[in-house]
C-alpha cells in the first residue's frame, strides 16, 4: 500500500480545486488546520499518519479566522486543528457530521465549547502547558525591563492563577530571590498558594495574571473582569500589572481610567477587544505586545506535538514525529542571563515587540488585520533553558 501525501493546500480558495479532484478514497484522512500551527507539514502527512492505514492524508490550511461552517460543511474533514482564534461550537459544526477529532495547539480553551463536543462524541485535545516557560519568561522580561532594579532588590511578585504558567513563573521568581504571593482558589494551599485575592492585590510590587478566561456559567470563580474598577482601586499606584492570560480578565475601560489617574505601569500581551487595540489604552501602557507571550519556537512546536500525539492516540497509531528532530541548537541559558542581567535584551528584546505594535496604530486603533499580521509574521523567539 503506498502512502501519498496528496497535498498541503495553502488557502481556502484551493479547496474548490481539491474537492473537484477528491474521489472520496476509502482510508483517506482529511484535516482542516489553522495555517498558523507550527510545522504542520512536518507533523501531519502520509508518513507520520498513514502507516499502512491511511492511503491519503490531505491537509487543508486556512487562516484561523476563516475556518467557518461553510468550509466544514463542504470539505467534510475528519480532523479539525485550530489555535485560539477559531471558536469551535454548534455554529461551526452544526452542518458537519464528519469531524471526529478537534485539536487546539494552545493552552487556553475558552474558544472551545467542550460540552458540545462531548455531546457530539467528538474527541478534543489541547496542548496544556505547551508554552509555560515561554510565557513565564515573557513576564520576567516585562518586569525586569520596566524595573531593572528587581535583579538585585528583593521584591514581591503576586501571581493570580497557579497552574502550569503561574507555578513555573513562581520557580523563576524564587531563582531571583523574590517573594511570591499567590492566589488560586481552585488549588490547595501551598508554599506559593499562600494569600487571598485581596492580599495579592494590595501587597505586591508586581502582579501577573495566569488564569483561564471563565464566565459565571463555567466556574465558581469566574475570571471575566476579575480585575475590575474595585480591584484596581485597591491596588497601590506603584504596583506593576501584567496580563498575558486573556484580555477580558481585565475590564479595559476601568483600566484605561485607572492608568490615567494613577500612572500605573501596565504591560499587556492580551486585550479585551482583541484583535483590535484602542489608542486611549495603548497610549498609556508601559509595554504592549500582540499576544505573543507564548510565541517561541519551542512553545509553538510543543503545541503541535501535543495535538499530533493526541491524534495518533485517537487513530491508534504510534507517533513517529518528534519536535526534537526539528529544533535547531538552543544556546539561551537562564543561568547565563542570571549571571549577566545586561544581556536580557539579547535574550528577548520586548521593547522591539512593543514598538512594532505601536507602529500599527492608525485612526485611533490597531486594526484586527494588523494585529493578526504581526502575530502571523512574528519571528519566533527561543525558550531559555532552565
Ligand atoms: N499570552 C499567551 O500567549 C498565552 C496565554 N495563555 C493563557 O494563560 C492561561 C493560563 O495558562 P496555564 O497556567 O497553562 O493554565 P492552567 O489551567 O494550568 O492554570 C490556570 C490556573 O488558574 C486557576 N484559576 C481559575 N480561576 C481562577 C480564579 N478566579 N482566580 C485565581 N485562579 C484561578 C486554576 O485553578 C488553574 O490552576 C490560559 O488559560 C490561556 O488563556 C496561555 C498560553 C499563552
Ligand atoms: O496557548 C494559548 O492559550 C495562547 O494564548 C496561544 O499562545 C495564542 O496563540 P494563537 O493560538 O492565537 O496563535
Amino acid at each position: 500500500m503506498s502512502n501519498v501525501n496528496k497535498a498541503s493546500i495553502p488557502t481556502a480558495q484551493a479547496l474548490d480545486a481539491w474537492s473537484n479532484q477528491s474521489s472520496e478514497t476509502p482510508n483517506s484522512l482529511t484535516i482542516i488546520a489553522d495555517s498558523n500551527i507550527a510545522s504542520l507539514d512536518d507533523f501531519f502527512n502520509a508518513q507520520t499518519l498513514g502507516q499502512e492505514i491511511y492511503q491519503t492524508v490531505t491537509v487543508i490550511k486556512v487562516a484561523g479566522r476563516d475556518i467557518d461552517a461553510q468550509l466544514l460543511a463542504k470539505a467534510q474533514p475528519d480532523v479539525l486543528l485550530v489555535r485560539s482564534v477559531t471558536p469551535v461550537n454548534a455554529s461551526l459544526l452544526a452542518d458537519n457530521d464528519s469531524v471526529r477529532f478537534v485539536g487546539s495547539a494552545t493552552i487556553g480553551t475558552d474558544h472551545i465549547d467542550q460540552d458540545y463536543l462531548i455531546q457530539r462524541n467528538i474527541r478534543f485535545a489541547n496542548a496544556a502547558g505547551c508554552s509555560k516557560h515561554s510565557v513565564a519568561q515573557y513576564v520576567l522580561t516585562a518586569i525586569l525591563t520596566l524595573r531593572p532594579k528587581y535583579w538585585q532588590q528583593p521584591s514581591t511578585l503576586g501571581i493570580i492563577g497557579l497552574g502550569n504558567i503561574g507555578s513555573t513563573l513562581a520557580q523563576y521568581a524564587h531563582d531571583l530571590g523574590w517573594q511570591v504571593l499567590g492566589y488560586d482558589p481552585l488549588l490547595p494551599e501551598s508554599s506559593i498558594n499562600n494569600a487571598s485575592f485581596e492580599q495579592v492585590i494590595t501587597q505586591s510590587d508586581a502582579i501577573s495574571l495566569h488564569v483561564p478566561l471563565t464566565q459565571q456559567d463555567d466556574s465558581d470563580y469566574p475570571t471575566w473582569h476579575l480585575i475590575d474598577q474595585a480591584a484596581l482601586a485597591a491596588m497601590p499606584a506603584d504596583t506593576l500589572l501584567i496580563n498575558s492570560a486573556r484580555g477580558p480578565v481585565i475590564d479595559a475601560a476601568a483600566l484605561t481610567s485607572d492608568i490615567a489617574e494613577t500612572k500605573r505601569q501596565v504591560a499587556l500581551d492580551v486585550f479585551e477587544h482583541e484583535p483590535q487595540v484602542f489608542a486611549p489604552l495603548l497610549n498609556q501602557l508601559a509595554l504592549a505586545t500582540p499576544h505573543i507571550a507564548g510565541y517561541t519556537l519551542e512553545g509553538k512546536l510543543r503545541g503541535t506535538q501535543m495535538v499530533y500525539d493526541a491524534l495518533c492516540e485517537q487513530l491508534a497509531l504510534a507517533p513517529t514525529q518528534s519536535m526534537h528532530q526539528l529544533l535547531p541548537l538552543n544556546t539561551y541559558l537562564w543561568s547565563e542571563l542570571k549571571a549577566h542581567p545586561e544581556r536580557l535584551i539579547r535574550f528577548y528584546d520586548i521593547r522591539q515587540d512593543d514598538k512594532d505594535l505601536r507602529a500599527k496604530l492608525s485612526d485611533g486603533q490597531v486594526s484586527g488585520a494588523d494585529f493578526d499580521k504581526l502575530r502571523r509574521e512574528y519571528r519566533l523567539r527561543r525558550e531559555w533553558q532552565r
